[in-house]
């Protein structure tokens, strides 16, 4: 049995996950990370800790869906008490990514900005349309619920990742968020993404691939939540025995 602890327990995904749990072969909670207090009731049996230390000690492997700070302070845990790490929190900047990075020296860790299998075949289908369609011009537009607090989503930069990729292209010289005023004709090499907010939208992605006389849109939408909790779980069953290193989705997947 692989025990999880979760992190961001009392969150929209952290409690699909405790919940999806229950259901899960080989694989149950045993310990959840909150800052004050879990809103909900719980098996006596999981520990509800407010310190991490703790909260690693009584876990096998860690599924985080929290806030960048949060994770941060996971991965400074985790470095001095190793554990294999499932990371869904977006919106990391440079330094937390180089701690996650510096985390997987020592430990299995799973970074993945979409825990849905449709978006890990985008991304490979998006690489490919990219390469394939030179001189089309790319637009990303990624649409989400009203209290997403990161934009453009992680899903979205991960998607513009792939599509510079594909054309040889550094995603930060070429990136563009947001066009407003005379900014003057659109550049070949540029790839826009922009962000809507609104309502209960869980999650939409469309590439969008523009020429003159035709154009491509590849699109995805995640019409439930539990599509990341079910995601989520299955990477950590799968991480737990694997040996330190950086994995993506796609490795767990096998795509
Ligand atoms: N990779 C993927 O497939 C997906 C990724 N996400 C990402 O997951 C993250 C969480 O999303 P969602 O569940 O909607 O967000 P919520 O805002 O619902 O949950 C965030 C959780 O983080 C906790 N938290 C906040 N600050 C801290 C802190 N300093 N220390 C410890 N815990 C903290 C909150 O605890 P408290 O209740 O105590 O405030 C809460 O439980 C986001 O980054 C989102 O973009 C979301 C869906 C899918
Ligand atoms: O915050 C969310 O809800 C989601 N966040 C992830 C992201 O930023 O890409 C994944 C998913 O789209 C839902």
């Amino acid at each position: 049995m692989v025990r999880v602890g979760v992190f961001g327990a009392n969150g929209r995904v952290g409690q699909l996950i405790i919940d999806d749990l229950k259901e899960s072969e080989n694989i149950s909670l045993s310990s959840v990370f909150v800052r004050t207090e879990l809103n909900f009731s719980i098996d006596p049996s999981v520990l509800v800790s407010t310190d991490i230390k703790s909260f690693l000690n009584a876990c096998d492997i860690v599924i985080d869906f929290s806030l960048p700070e949060a994770c941060e302070a996971l991965l400074e845990a985790a470095i001095k008490t190793p554990k294999p790490l499932v990371i869904g929190t977006t919106g990391l900047s440079a330094h937390q990514l180089n701690l996650l990075k510096q985390a997987s020296e020592n430990m299995p860790v799973l970074y993945a900005t979409n825990m849905s299998l449709g978006v890990a075949l985008l991304n490979k289908l998006v690489y490919q349309a990219s390469s394939a369609l030179d001189g089309f011009d790319i637009e990303i537009v990624e649409m989400h619920h009203k209290h997403k607090k990161d934009a453009p989503s992680g899903t979205a930069l991960t998607l513009a990742e792939s599509a510079a990729a594909g054309r040889g292209l550094d995603l930060d010289k070429v990136r563009v968020s947001g066009r407003d005023g005379n900014i003057g004709e659109r550049t070949e090499d540029e790839i826009a993404v922009m962000a809507i907010r609104g309502g209960d939208i869980v999650g939409r992605h469309t590439v969008g691939f523009y020429n003159d006389g035709e154009f491509i849109e590849l699109n995805h939408t995640a019409t439930s939540r539990s599509t990341f909790s079910k995601g989520a779980i299955r990477a950590g069953a799968w991480l737990a025995d694997k040996e330190p290193g950086l994995y993506s989705i796609s490795d767990c997947l096998e795509l």
